[in-house]
């Protein structure tokens, strides 16, 4: 017996997707894994779709400077997680994924093997309980890069679209904000992983296995939600572009914000940093940012964080302002760093 762990380039791809197929469960779909394509169903006679790229060094490392190693559960997790978010701000219900993977020679079996759990049991857990992974594409690549299409239904509802804000609406959240941030930070601080403690390990899974909140795009969906969108990039750099879709300027609150930072106060003081940086400028929650009319009832998990305003009465001339200020945060771009 060899020694060392088995790894992709011992197998061929059929034995490969003969061990991925039986941790895929979920629900029935029209066709499965294992044909040409799958078949699925469009209940409501749209399909809402979306795709998500996660790149090693880019989005996430196999091992952090403090020493925590990513597994392949995480990455499965983290996949599902960012797909299913984008389906959910549109105010649908996520129907099926396809997943490619590029996988170096080297990567072990086992990795593979906890991707496709880290997959299943995000939709599991998530409550995606009407998606399945419908199939993918499997190759090899110097790095390891998992991407992911997503399907929804909107059950008979609108869309709910980034464009639709109006001066007066409420601006809401629901979900996390700044934790995988934090967890971003703590993971490439050279803090060592096995001193943290337990809320600060759970700051990290925030960042490694992020939980949007599902129930919430639909509710928001049915309780009239004016636009909404997930919120990725940070909260700043994405109200941004809901300001901007809907022609509209959006103001937070300060004090809101703040108790929004609390959680984060214990591990940002130890990281000597702010922690409203992360709440401002911290991606990867994928929680939502919605706005609603005057007076509704906002869905469970949403509290207000600001006000949409004219954007010719709002004398700043920003899209995003806090207390009418120029925000201290700018947000994750991919190119512009
Ligand atoms: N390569 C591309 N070709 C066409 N459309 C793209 C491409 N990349 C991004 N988009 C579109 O631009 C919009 C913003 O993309 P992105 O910032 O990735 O959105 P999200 O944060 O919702 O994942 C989305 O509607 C997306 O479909
Ligand atoms: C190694 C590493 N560096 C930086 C980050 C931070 N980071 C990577 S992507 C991203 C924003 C969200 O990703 P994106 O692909 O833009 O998601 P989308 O907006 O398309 O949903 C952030 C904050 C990270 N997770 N891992
Ligand atoms: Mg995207």
């Amino acid at each position: 017996m060899a020694d060392y762990p088995q790894s992709v380039a011992d197998l061929g791809e059929g034995e490969l997707l003969s061990r991925i197929f039986p941790r895929l469960g979920g629900p029935r779909m029209l066709l499965g894994p294992g044909d040409d394509a799958a078949v699925i169903g469009a209940p409501d006679g749209r399909s809402v779709l979306s795709i998500d790229t996660l790149v090693q060094d880019q989005d996430f490392r196999l091992q952090w400077p403090g020493g925590y190693r990513t597994t392949g559960y995480d990455v499965g997790w983290k996949c599902a997680a960012q797909n299913l978010s984008d389906i959910n701000a549109m105010g649908a219900e996520a129907t099926s994924l396809v997943v490619s993977l590029t996988l170096p020679a080297q990567t072990p079996v086992s990795w593979l093997e906890g991707l496709a759990d880290g997959l299943s049991a995000a939709l599991r857990a998530l409550g995606a309980e009407n998606c399945a992974v419908a199939g993918g594409d499997l190759g090899r690549g110097n790095q390891l890069v998992v991407t992911a299409a997503v399907t929804g239904d909107l059950q008979g509802r609108d869309p709910v679209r980034r464009s639709g804000a109006v001066p007066g609406d409420v601006l809401a959240v629901c979900g996390a904000l700044g934790q995988a941030a934090a967890g971003l930070a703590l993971l490439e601080s050279s803090l060592p992983y096995a001193d943290l403690d337990g809320w600060e390990r759970s700051l990290t899974a925030a960042q490694s296995r992020p939980c949007p909140p599902l129930a919430a795009g639909p509710a928001a969906a049915a309780a009239g939600a004016h636009a909404m969108m997930d919120i990725s990039d940070g909260l700043v750099r994405d109200a941004g572009r809901l300001a901007a879709a809907s022609g509209v300027c959006l103001d937070l609150d300060s004090r809101i914000l703040g108790i929004e930072t609390a959680p984060l106060a214990r591990a940002a003081a130890k990281l000597g940093v702010d922690p409203l940086h992360w709440v401002l400028g911290g991606g990867e929650d994928h929680g939502l940012l919605a706005a609603f009319a005057p007076g509704a009832d906002l869905p469970r998990g949403f509290r207000r964080v600001g006000a949409v305003l004219d954007r010719a009465v709002h004398i700043s001339g920003l899209p995003v302002t806090v207390d009418g200020q120029a925000p201290d945060a700018a947000g994750w771009d991919h190119f512009a760093g």
